[in-house]
């Protein structure tokens, strides 16, 4: 199959849903009647278009096509799957991704059961029978990656995590297991064993991971064995909305983690989708994973499974699957019951899921990205009332409310590239009336945002991800040009933020990582101090200790006795709160850490314990390829460091901040 055979299978990016059936006792509601999926409509809006729609909902969503409980995956397979294993033969990655709510399906779609076989297992007797007649052979990998964003071998877990490292463009894996397959039961066991290594952690739909299975085609010759393609498969996690777990944070914390790297999937999906000139694979380690068997020639088939009973959380993943593949304009024009107000808000919330972690770098983003914004928002003036973006986005992990407005689209439809952070009045205001400047972006690069779509949205009333570590912030107003404002109203704490300006910390002429970590320390001691009282606790001039001081000031009596008060309030013993706040500032030495490898030179670089000529160079090679490559300690693994390594490095540069005392 050429290349211009593969455009005949379809877009770059496919998006079809399927409407899972209902199974076992909830089959029968009633003795001798089978259920019907009586909340989902699909319709035909064009020849090449089908749009979904929700009982009690307005909007309709837009897809390639819509799978009815009716239609089996042996259909699904024949129509979506087997032209991407010709391709395969052919040299053409391909990527299969079920995604949806919990228990919406998607592993049954993939890997189906003895009676109804999936995807995966119709598309390897495939591969086989291929693979005899033109001298190819397969093998098969199975690996999971859980919420620490670690990728892990099923079929051999006692493996370290698996390393995923870039050859010439090829992803290659580096203690990733591959078994040669010859028989459709051969792989079967091998899916079950994979299975069995994933349920007995137990891990997805429990912790939740994601699942993956790489089928790679090798030619076969007397010599020689060389790779030809891979296909993927991915049976993600269940999306759930984080918001309904409040009670336990650590769950929460997972769950919030694994739905970024969906996100993160989808981003991808819309990059690609939109021509976009950086696709952002470097932000999760599926998203590593799969990177070249996303870009290029590659076909993505993106199945969105759909519960057959009510769930929000499947109307909100069939609209992220919708935007991801550019079909939003279609979706806002078709929806007639909503004013363009919420239009604007849909589009702009689906645009800011795209946010990046740091303050800095969401309003770069917001330049960066709109182009979207700037094709689909109809006036200013509705964009400027769909500005509410990160409403009532507290919630238990963060305990933070924020607002960001975007006030100008033309203005905002710049390159990236062209648009310094602090031009045209781009500032994140705070409520002590501070503009963030570098300084202070120093300090809150642990700030992670993921929008939420409006309480008000009828259709689309989504999660929200945030998560502001160790800093309580409020009242974060990104303001793009005319000086419009708006504040937040209450969160959990107030604070104010000390900004130290310093205008020389760009990476050219940044200061060495202890110094960095010095005042980020100084900015996290003052901030711990003004996140914990409970009103607004005004710090005068003298009390900042400026950039590059040498001690912190020791809290006085009067801080001390307010701090002690909330913690009695907040029902923490001392040593909670001491263990609570510790594990924020070590967040944040992280995230500075992480921030001085993404941003320094290499002379700079090779002043770190444990990085010389040959890792500062690897660095570098790493932010030729994506700018921020560096998101995670993880990430240092591929520049060939272990686990201990790692912890050796931070260790010796924490420690060398208390020798400078
Ligand atoms: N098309 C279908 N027809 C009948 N039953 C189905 C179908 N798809 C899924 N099921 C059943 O629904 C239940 C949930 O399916 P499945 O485990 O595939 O969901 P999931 O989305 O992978 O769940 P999770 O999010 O927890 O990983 C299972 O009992 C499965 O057998």
């Amino acid at each position: 199959m050429d290349s211009k055979q593969l455009d005949r299978v379809g877009p770059k990016v496919r998006v079809v849903s399927r409407i899972r059936g209902f199974s076992g006792p909830e089959a029968n509601s009633q003795p001798g009647t089978a259920r019907t999926v009586d909340w989902i409509s699909v319709n035909r809006e064009n020849s090449d278009d089908v749009s979904i729609s929700f009982r009690d909902h307005t909007s309709r969503y837009l897809v390639d096509y819509c799978y009815k409980e009716d239609e089996d995956s042996e259909m699904i397979y024949s129509r979506e799957v087997k032209p991407l294993v010709s391709a395969a033969f052919e040299g053409h990655n391909s990527t299969v991704i079920a995604h949806g709510a919990r228990g919406s399906g998607k592993t049954h779609i993939i890997q189906g059961s003895a009676e109804s076989p999936g995807l995966a297992v119709l598309a390897i007797a495939e591969f086989l029978s291929v693979a005899e007649k033109n001298g190819k052979s397969i093998t098969v990998s199975f690996y999971e990656v859980d919420h620490q964003d670690r990728a892990m071998d099923l079929l051999n877990p006692e493996k370290p995590p698996i390393l995923v490292l870039e050859d010439r463009g090829r992803i290659q894996f580096k203690g990733l297991t591959q078994i040669p397959v010859k028989s459709v039961t051969e792989f079967q066991n091998l899916y079950s064993t994979a299975c069995f290594t994933l349920k007995g952690a137990p891990k997805k739909g429990v912790h939740g991971s994601h699942m993956g299975l790489i089928v790679h085609v090798f030619s076969q010759n007397e010599s020689t064995r060389s790779i030809v393609s891979k296909m993927n498969f991915v049976d993600l996690t269940g999306y759930e909305d984080s918001r309904k777990k409040s009670s336990d944070g650590s769950r929460l914390i997972e769950i919030n983690k694994m739905n970024k790297s969906i996100y993160a999937l989808l981003n991808i999906c819309h990059a690609l989708s939109t021509n976009e000139s950086r696709i952002p694979y470097r932000e999760s380690k599926l998203t590593r994973i799969l990177q070249d068997s996303l870009r290029g020639t590659s076909k993505i088939l993106l199945v969105s499974c759909l519960n057959p009973s009510f769930c929000q959380d499947t109307i909100y993943m069939v609209s992220l699957a919708s935007r991801s593949c550019h079909r939003i304009h279609h979706q806002t024009s078709l929806d007639s019951t909503k004013k363009n107000v919420s239009s604007a808000k849909q589009m702009v919330n689906s645009h800011m899921k795209q946010i990046p972690k740091s303050v800095s770098g969401t309003a770069k983003k917001l330049h960066g990205s709109s182009k979207l914004l700037e094709k689909n928002v109809v006036s200013k003036k509705s964009a400027m009332k769909g500005r509410k973006l990160f409403d009532k986005a507290s919630h238990s992990v963060a305990k933070v409310e924020k607002e960001i407005s975007v006030t100008d689209i033309s203005q905002a439809s710049k390159p990236l590239t062209d648009i310094p952070l602090c031009e045209t009045g781009n500032h994140v205001v705070f409520n002590s009336g501070m503009e963030m400047d570098d300084s202070f972006a120093k300090a809150s690069q642990n700030m992670k945002l993921y929008p939420t779509l409006e309480n008000g949205d009828s259709s689309l009333n989504a999660s929200s991800e945030v998560e502001f570590n160790p800093l309580e912030v409020k009242d974060i107003l990104v303001d793009v040009e005319d000086g419009q404002k708006e504040h937040n109203t209450p969160c959990v704490s107030n604070c104010s933020i000390i900004v130290q300006k310093d205008h020389s910390s760009s990476p050219i002429s940044s200061p060495p990582i202890s110094s960095q970590l010095r005042d980020l320390s100084n900015s996290l001691k003052l901030t711990m101090l003004c996140s914990s009282t409970s009103s607004y606790m005004q710090i005068s001039e003298k009390e900042l200790i400026p950039v590059g001081s040498v001690e912190p000031k020791t809290p006085t009596i009067a801080q001390n006795r307010s701090i002690n008060r909330l913690d009695e309030m907040n029902g923490k013993s001392p040593w909670e709160t001491f263990n609570m706040r510790g594990s924020g500032m070590k967040n944040s030495i992280v995230q500075e850490y992480l921030r001085f490898l993404n941003t320094a030179e290499k002379s700079e670089l090779k002043r770190l314990k444990g990085i010389g000529e040959k890792r500062a160079t690897s660095i570098l090679e790493f932010r030729e390829e994506s700018p921020e490559p560096f998101k995670t300690l993880d990430d240092l693994k591929d520049i060939g460091l272990s686990t201990k390594q790692i912890k050796e490095m931070m260790k010796n540069e924490i420690g060398e901040l208390f020798n400078e005392l």
